[in-house]
């Protein structure tokens, strides 16, 4: 497609035609342009795209889309102001793709817990429905068929065009996408038609990127109040909030009537059961939390016509998500479970649902991007619910070990908890599995399924959790 034709339809300002080559690709990222590619200039939030034009040129762009004024042109090339690059960027991306997402029913999820889990349900139950799902988040893209590695929980848009490209020529369906708040803020979703969106609550994080809940919220409502179909949490005050900015939303809950409302829920040796509109659900899963995240997925579900009786018979066998609530083997008959928690409310819904009458240790830090506040929170539940903290390592990133521990402590003593500090991850797991009694729990929070650690700045340092785990029991 020539630039002519590729802009009909795209929002800019000024154009300066240098030459009419076809273009073959498209990015904001100059190491990415190769020959005839456009680049679009962005200024971030640490850089300045129009800084790299020399070198995107030197790749091979043979168009530039910017918003500086004063920019030097070249001849040969094309310059096409705009007003907004990053919806330039999706504008171009989704034209030059053929706009793939519109082959596809697209699913987005947001909120601040419960997006990796529900979306997993959600690509589970339609697919098992024989109703094909793949599925982009925090853990890559899984298209059924095939598997691609992702940098960001929602990738950049011209990634997510990659990717459901691959899911047209794969002849799937649905998508369901986790579209996270820096993802939804960036535009990294800009222009694609959500089908249905699901809220599933919000409580404080990245706060450093938003500042306030406000913002945060808001982000978040940019996938809920532009889908066709919202499916929303009405016990969350914020869902509640949300209810009220959409038409026709359906709502979720356990305990305020609402759309689909879990009740009767009993824990059974499998897992939990509870009752919607009178049909039993039986799901292998342990956390109460655990049944929002089905009953968005449920919602769905029934929303495309098919019986609560299908649904039910096929959510039964969903196994959960790796590294959440997952269970790992081992020969001391100590509860050895890792868990993605890294928020206040996900720390308190893995306490609550553990036995009263058991040790707990929890081997937990925190990243250096959170702020003082959910530090501080997080050290003073695990206090509250009487769980011994062994405070290590997440990810310091540009704060220091022992600024993020200071913080942990003083939330832990408001409490009077009990706590031991031990830097290195490895050892802090060590500790609390050699402190541990048989019928004990040792929680590993924080890190999940991620594959690295970033003890300074943004340098990513090989570690996985599970593996670490596995050298101390055999170490033991
Ligand atoms: C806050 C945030 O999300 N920032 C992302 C964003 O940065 P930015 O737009 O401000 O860009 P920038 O780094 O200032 O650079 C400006 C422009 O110059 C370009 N550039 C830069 C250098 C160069 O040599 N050449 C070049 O062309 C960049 O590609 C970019 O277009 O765009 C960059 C390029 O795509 C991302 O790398 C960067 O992700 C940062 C590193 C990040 O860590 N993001 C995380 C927080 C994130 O997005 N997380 C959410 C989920 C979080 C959760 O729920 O847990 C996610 O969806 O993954
Ligand atoms: N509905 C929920 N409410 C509260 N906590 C939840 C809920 N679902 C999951 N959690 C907790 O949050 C952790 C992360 O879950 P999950 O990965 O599904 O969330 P997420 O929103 O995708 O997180 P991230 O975007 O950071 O990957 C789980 O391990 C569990 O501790």
């Amino acid at each position: 497609m020539n630039i002519e034709k590729l802009l009909e339809g795209i929002d800019y300002i000024d154009k300066n035609i240098g030459n009419d080559r076809d273009i073959e690709g498209i990015s904001s990222n100059s190491r990415e342009i190769k020959e005839n590619y456009i680049f679009l200039a962005i200024k971030g939030l640490e850089f300045d795209g129009h800084k790299f034009i020399g070198s995107a040129i030197e790749n091979g762009a043979n168009t530039i889309v910017y918003t500086n004024k004063d920019i030097d042109f070249r001849d040969g090339i094309n310059y096409i102001r705009v007003d907004d690059s990053r919806i330039a960027l999706a504008q171009i991306s989704n034209k030059l793709s053929n706009y793939p997402s519109k082959k596809l029913r697209m699913i987005g999820v947001t909120g601040t817990n419960g997006k990796t889990t529900t979306a997993n349900m959600i690509s589970f139950i339609l697919t098992k429905l024989g109703d094909s799902c793949g599925n982009i988040g925090t853990d890559g893209a899984d298209l059924i068929y095939k598997t691609i590695a992702t940098e960001h929980t929602t990738p950049e848009i011209t990634d997510i065009n990659n990717i459901l490209i691959e899911a047209n020529k794969l002849n799937l369906k649905n998508i369901v996408m986790e579209t996270s708040s820096h993802g939804l803020y960036l535009k990294r979703c800009f222009g694609i038609d959500y089908d249905y969106g699901v809220f599933t609550n919000l409580s404080p994080e990245h706060m450093d990127f938003h500042k306030d809940m406000e913002n945060y919220f808001k982000a978040k409502m940019i996938l809920i109040q532009n889908c066709k179909k919202a499916i929303i949490n009405k016990d969350d005050d914020y869902g509640k909030k949300a209810l009220k900015l959409v038409k026709n939303p359906i709502s979720i809950s356990i305990n305020e009537e609402s759309d689909f409302r879990a009740l009767d829920i009993k824990k059974i040796d499998e897992g939990l059961s509870f009752k919607i509109k009178g049909i039993n659900f039986k799901l292998k899963r342990f956390g109460i939390y655990d049944i929002y995240n089905a009953l968005c997925a449920i919602a769905i579900a029934s929303d495309l016509g098919y019986r609560l009786e299908d649904i039910a018979d096929v959510l039964k066998d969903f196994k959960g998500v790796k590294s959440r609530l997952e269970f790992i083997e081992n020969d001391l008959a100590i509860n050895i479970v890792v868990d993605f928690a890294h928020t206040s409310t996900a720390f308190e819904n893995i306490y609550k649902v553990l036995p009263k009458d058991k040790d707990i240790y929890a081997v937990y830090g925190i990243s250096g991007d959170r702020t003082v506040e959910i530090r501080e929170a997080i050290g003073e539940i695990s206090a509250k619910y009487g769980v011994f903290s062994v405070i290590t390592v997440d990810d310091p990133k540009f704060d220091t070990f022992e600024n993020i521990s200071n913080d942990i402590v003083r939330g832990i003593k408001k409490r009077n908890g009990k706590y031991k500090i031990i830097e290195n991850r490895k050892d802090a797991i060590k500790y609390a599995i050699k402190s541990a009694k048989k019928g004990d729990f040792v929680l590993c929070l924080g890190k999940g399924e991620e594959n690295f650690l970033k003890l300074k700045a943004n340098i990513k340092t090989h570690y996985y959790e599970k593996d670490t785990i596995r050298e101390v029991l055999k170490e033991i």
